[in-house]
């Protein structure tokens, strides 16, 4: 069984996930967003992939920089960068009601979201990383959201491998399930992509404070 101080903060509202970050610094959020919702950025993620918009994903700002580099293998597309769509605009709206009860429930300044789309081929994976770099410590909190189909078998691979006890402990598998968002805070917790079986889709934010 896993010991109690790790089982998963699973919530299922907006203040059950605001208390969550703040007592256990993380909480996963099955159902954030609808399968509909899913099935449509999903749906857009996999239309501008196949137009060639991606790209592969680098390490840190320039090579080097990450704390701990991280080797990735997967395609990522800032969502700035991406043809406009009304899932992105909805996905920044949501992204944006998040950012604001936060902030006026724990005080963090986050100010701005910096996003990406992310395709997993078949095979590819990342390596366990911070998601703070070296020179730029602004990256305040990581904001997961997959947007796998329904029918994601754990045989498909792509677990979230996620250190929630510290870095030398079992760390806990989480399933890429569609509409599910994990939220945590980006210099504590140690964190890896198991290779996926199945191409995997997914929308990472990072959520950054105001330079002090
Ligand atoms: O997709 C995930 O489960 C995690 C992605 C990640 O760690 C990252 O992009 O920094
Ligand atoms: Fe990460």
């Amino acid at each position: 069984m896993e010991p109690l101080a790790l089982a998963t903060p699973r919530v299922t509202s907006l203040t059950q996930c605001i208390d969550s970050v703040a007592d256990n610094g993380w909480a996963l959020w099955p159902g954030f967003l609808s399968a509909d919702d899913t099935a449509a950025l999903a749906a857009h993620t996999l239309a501008v992939h196949a137009d060639g918009h991606f790209h592969r994903a680098g390490v840190g700002r320039a090579s080097g920089l990450a704390i701990r580099e991280g080797i990735r293998s997967d395609q990522v597309l800032w969502i700035d960068d991406a043809p406009p769509h009304p899932v992105l605009d909805h996905y920044r709206e949501q992204m944006d009601q998040l950012r604001e009860a936060i902030n006026r429930a724990l005080y963090l300044g986050l100010f701005d979201l910096e996003s990406h789309l992310a395709v997993y081929p078949p095979g590819s994976a990342y390596e366990r990383h911070l998601d703070r770099f070296r020179d730029d410590d602004l990256r305040t909190l990581t904001v997961v959201l997959y947007l796998n189909p329904p029918d994601w078998q754990d045989d498909d691979g792509g677990h979230l491998r996620f250190w929630a006890g510290g870095p030398d402990l079992e760390p806990i598998h989480i399933r890429p399930a569609g509409g599910t968002l994990a939220v945590f805070l980006s210099d504590r917790y140690w964190h890896a992509v198991e290779p996926a079986r199945r191409t995997r889709l997914s929308v990472t934010g990072w959520f950054r404070r105001r330079p002090v």
